[in-house]
């Protein structure tokens, strides 16, 4: 990421929509949103594959059978949607995944799922990505991901329905075909 072209194009920004960048509470705003910009769309600088292997850290679980999935719940993430870079607030997710024969250490999912949605993203995109990430980082082909969030290109701007919740699910392997493991990411 290009923290000086960010910087130069916030402080264009600021003049386009008529303030003083040099004004006292803005003049350290273009540095300031750039070092954002560089926190909250880390993700932008890796593929899923690199993201995979960052958190891979999994754990021989020898005893684990096609029935047993190990679902995680309410992991919050923001995230930034891609048509007006708005941000999608209050996200839950919840991911869910069948074992074989290792699983992943169970912060290492939060973590894919922070970094997945550090990117300009769709919801829908964002749910493949994090399955997708799982899949690869846990060597599993069964993974199901559920996603309740609010778009504030919808609630504080445009439409303006406070209220509208976008739930979206994603599922890989059994996931498509079990119901109970559906069930479990509800
Ligand atoms: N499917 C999907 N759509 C999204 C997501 N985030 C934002 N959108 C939608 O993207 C669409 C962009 O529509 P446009 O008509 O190009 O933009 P707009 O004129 O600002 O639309 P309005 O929001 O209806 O005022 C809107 O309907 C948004 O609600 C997302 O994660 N998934
Ligand atoms: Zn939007």
């Amino acid at each position: 990421m290009d923290r000086e072209k960010i910087e130069y194009h916030i402080r264009g920004l600021l003049e386009a929509i008529g303030e003083d960048p040099d004004r006292e509470g803005l003049k350290e705003t273009p540095a300031r949103v750039a070092r954002m910009m560089e926190e909250v769309l880390e993700g932008t600088k890796y593929s899923n594959h690199e993201i995979a292997q960052m958190f891979s850290k999994t754990f021989a679980e020898e005893g684990s059978s096609a029935d047993e999935a190990v679902v995680m719940k309410d992991i919050t993430v923001f995230s930034y949607c891609e048509h007006h870079m708005a941000l999608m607030y209050d996200m839950t997710v919840n991911v869910g995944y069948i074992p074989h024969g290792k699983v992943l250490g169970l912060s290492k999912i939060a973590r894919i799922c922070d970094m997945a949605a550090k990117r300009l993203q769709l919801q829908e995109r964002l749910g493949r990505d994090i399955a997708e990430i799982i899949s690869e980082a846990a060597g599993t082909p069964d993974v199901g991901v559920k996603i309740v969030g609010s778009h504030s290109c919808m609630t504080a701007r445009g439409i303006k329905n406070v209220s509208a919740r976008t739930e979206t699910r994603t599922y890989l392997g059994q996931f498509k075909e079990r119901q109970e493991l559906k069930d479990m990411l509800i």
